[in-house]
């Protein structure tokens, strides 16, 4: 009983003595005038609490979150490690994730499989091992409408101290170059429009850009060209796509501008389509008409990615910068209307006229914002490039001229060859025929092809020639009606007449 009762007093006193130390180093912790002391304490205790996790679990970890820092669009890092560990957890892991993803080559989408969430997969760098986990969070409470309501997924890599280097250095940036490279492999091109989605204008909705698959079936080997132009052309593209490392030395932004001139139906939107088959590039289809403000079109340059041709079809008919240089007070006078519109992200929704000035596309295509992103094609096509202010087609926005042309002699038998597949419409008598007329008539490739298509079962390389000879011919009639000469005689006969 005695021994029970000089334990309880012993064990009484050490908690009054505990009590009183404690309440001791909370008074003179609270008290510690001097703020300097106060962090010398607290990173003693922080470093030595670190000093013993690091003894008791030496592994570090970085995470990867599908929607950074509560944005709306997946992170760019989170799909590289997803596509990278396509290639590593397919082996090892038994529960996958099936998602879709397109093919370049059209057809069945095709199936890319990552972790399921809590699968964990090991991979092996230059002798170190790492491990990945996958796992999901529930949304945020606060979501708004047009965010996922999906969990937000996260890959967290975890690896022993000693590879820190190597891992941050070396590892992670691996695995985001074999990821991005995946990605280009599997993903579907896309073609991508400007023209806004009225039913997503609530004032959430991010995207400038909304795309469809791009599948056009054109190629270069399907144009219709002088070879030699053609040549030069796919040299300047293969110039271009591997010119990263001149950009850099020359200190140039990483892009090209090409201009295509010629008559309607020589080819101009197909060439664009041939070259993004050829760069495996995407294409951004620019409707100048429907930007509101050089604001507008700027945040449009910004949402572009890299490896793409954006186009301005028909550039004479846009606005007004086919003309000459609108005075400054003019430009000013539209960006404070700009202003006064309110939503700048959605500005000129009260008023429907675009306000896109020629310094504001200008500045567009060669000023410093110019260079966000990098590898990307600027085309204009046109009727009309006499038509175009100087500054806008010079050297360094528009690169490279090319001129599409009507359907010359080569052309033609290109073209013959391409649409009379299987027959020898080379032999035939009036191939020569229309030949020698193309010589002295001007008709646009999409003009000639209509005719040399077959239209009904029973049409032969003959029955084609013939009706290609026939609008040649009446083609020919009506050019030779229109001379000067004709109408001069014309109206000597009408005089003669009196009429
Ligand atoms: N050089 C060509 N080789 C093969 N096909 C051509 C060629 N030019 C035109 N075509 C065919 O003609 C059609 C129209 O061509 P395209 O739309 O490219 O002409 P365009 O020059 O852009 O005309 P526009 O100035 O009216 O926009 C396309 O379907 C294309 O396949
Ligand atoms: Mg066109």
């Amino acid at each position: 009983m005695m021994d029970a009762l000089a334990a309880y007093s012993w064990f009484g006193q050490l908690s009054v003595v505990v009590s009183v130390v404690a309440v001791c180093w909370t008074m003179v912790w609270q008290n510690l005038e001097h703020i300097r002391l106060q962090q010398f304490f607290a990173r003693n205790i922080n470093r030595r609490a670190r000093r013993l996790a690091a003894i008791v679990d030496p592994y570090l970890s970085l995470t990867f979150e599908e929607y950074e820092g509560g944005r709306i669009k997946s992170s760019d890092a989170f799909k590289e490690v997803r596509s990278y560990l396509t290639t590593v957890s397919t082996r090892d892991v038994r529960h996958l994730r099936a998602e879709c993803a397109g093919t370049r080559d059209g057809g069945a989408d095709k199936l890319v499989l990552s972790m399921a969430k809590g699968e964990e997969v090991a991979d092996a760098f230059r002798g170190a091992t790492v491990w990945w986990f996958a796992d999901a969070v529930p949304p945020p409470r606060d979501a708004v409408p047009y965010w996922s309501r999906a969990e937000r997924r996260y890959f967290r890599l975890e690896f022993h101290e000693s590879h820190r280097d190597l891992v941050l250095n070396h590892y992670v940036p691996h695995v985001r170059r074999q990821g991005r490279a995946i990605m280009v492999q599997n993903r579907q091109r896309r073609l991508y429009t400007n023209i806004h989605r009225e039913d997503y204008d609530d004032g959430w909705y991010e995207d400038v850009w909304t795309h469809v698959p791009f599948d056009h079936p054109k190629t270069f080997d399907k144009l219709a060209m002088d070879p030699a132009k053609k040549k030069e052309i796919m040299d300047d593209l293969d110039m271009f796509r591997n010119g990263k490392e001149y950009h850099n030395r020359v200190g140039k932004a990483w892009k090209r501008g090409y201009l295509l001139y010629g008559p309607p139906g020589t080819g101009k939107s197909t060439m664009v389509a041939a070259m993004a088959n050829y760069l495996d590039y995407d294409v951004y289809d620019l409707e100048l008409t429907s930007v509101k403000t050089n604001t507008e079109l700027r945040k449009l340059l910004i949402e572009t990615k890299s490896k793409s041709i954006m186009v301005f079809e028909d550039i004479d008919c846009s606005l007004g910068v086919a003309g000459k240089r609108r005075s400054k007070e003019e430009e000013d006078k539209d960006v404070e209307e700009d202003m006064a519109d309110g939503d700048p992200r959605r500005p000129g929704k009260k008023d429907a006229r675009s306000k896109v000035t020629l310094s504001g596309l200008l500045n567009f295509i060669d000023g410093l914002w110019s260079a966000c992103g990098e590898e990307r094609l600027i085309v204009f096509t046109t009727n009309h490039p006499e038509k175009l202010d100087p500054a806008l087609i010079r050297t360094g926005r528009m690169d490279k001229w090319i001129e599409m042309s009507y359907c010359d002699a080569e052309s033609f038998g290109f073209l013959a060859r391409m649409h009379l597949d299987g027959e020898d419409a080379e032999g035939h008598e009036l191939f020569g025929v229309a030949r020698a007329l193309l010589e002295e008539v001007n008709m646009v490739p999409v003009d000639v092809g209509e005719h040399l298509t077959r239209k009904s079962v029973g049409d032969d390389a003959g029955s084609c020639l013939a009706r290609l000879v026939a609008a040649l011919e009446k083609a020919k009639e009506e050019e030779a009606a229109n001379k000067p000469e004709a109408a001069a005689a014309r109206a000597e006969e009408d005089g003669k007449k009196g009429v």
